[in-house]
């Protein structure tokens, strides 16, 4: 597949961290949910975040778009603090984010659900009369051809295939121009194929654009072939943070994973 990809803006610099957390944490009665984490994600990176059950990676991620307020600690994205505000807040701010279960609107075309995302990006009101329907036409092709989906962009979401409905939920994350994008296990449900294309998709747009990718993913094969490096939680603490090699072999991450060798389904 071919992949064009278009530049908006200048990418910010490999090697600028675009996101910063510093000592993060959030309780829940007596569990200590996440508990004083700390770590960064550079410009055009992919960091996966991964843990057994209850580690405290979904706790995480909510604090870092805003549904959570932490306890403790700071949350910086392009230097500035963004900790504890709200979601379409964050959101504005340029922290865009996928979900498990996709968010495009069934009954609408591709191009439109691009479209009304880059309206709403842009603060306008959609409405699906009149001349709306031609607003951002060219923005949302050039972005669903950055994802290999601008053949589509007449067809219902309703009737695609699961990987290319993620195509498009990437296009309308991108709609935003995210400084950082927060995909919550991307691949979900996708068969393996397509999860390489997919992450293999995203590292590349993101290394052209220089957004910061932070993941979580229960599939190893996709963590250890598309991340840049891995942070582990356990228990609500950060237990190992380092490339995805440095992260199997780490004795600690070993032993949470029951000795799986953190090869294979640890979630
Ligand atoms: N709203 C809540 N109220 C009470 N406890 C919570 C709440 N949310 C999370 N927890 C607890 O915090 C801990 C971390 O949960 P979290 O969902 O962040 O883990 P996770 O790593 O995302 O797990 P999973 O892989 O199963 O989704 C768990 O012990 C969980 O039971």
């Amino acid at each position: 597949m071919s992949v064009v990809l278009q530049q908006s803006r200048a990418p910010a610099m490999a090697g600028d961290p675009v996101l910063v957390v510093r000592d993060l944490a959030k309780s829940f009665g007596g569990v200590r949910a996440v508990d004083g984490v700390s770590f960064s994600v550079e410009a055009g990176t992919m960091l996966a975040l991964i843990g057994p059950n209850g580690a405290g990676k979904t706790t995480c991620f909510n604090m870092l778009n805003g549904q959570l307020r932490p306890d403790k600690g700071e949350v910086l994205l392009g230097g500035r603090p963004i900790t504890g505000m709200k979601p379409r807040a964050v959101w504005r701010m340029g922290v865009g984010r996928t979900f498990q279960i996709t968010a495009t609107f069934t009954s609408m075309t591709v191009r439109e659900n691009v479209q009304m995302a880059l309206i709403s990006h842009a603060g306008e009101i959609w409405s699906p009369f009149g001349r709306a329907r031609d607003r951002h036409k060219a923005a949302a092709d050039a972005l669903l051809a950055q994802v290999g989906m601008v053949e589509q962009a007449e067809r219902a979401c309703g009737v695609l295939a699961y990987g290319d409905l993620k195509r498009v939920e990437l296009a309308v994350a991108l709609a935003n121009q995210p400084k950082l994008l927060l995909m919550d296990e991307p691949t979900a449900g996708m068969a393996p194929r397509e999860r390489i294309e997919l992450m293999a998709l995203t590292a590349e747009i993101a290394a052209a654009k220089g957004i910061a990718v932070l993941f979580t993913e229960h599939d190893m094969d996709v963590v250890f072939t598309h991340s840049d490096s891995v942070i582990v939680l356990d228990r609500g603490l950060l237990i190992a943070h380092g490339t995805a090699e440095e992260v199997r072999r780490d004795p600690n991450v070993r032993a949470v994973y029951l000795g799986s060798g953190a090869t294979s389904g640890g979630h």
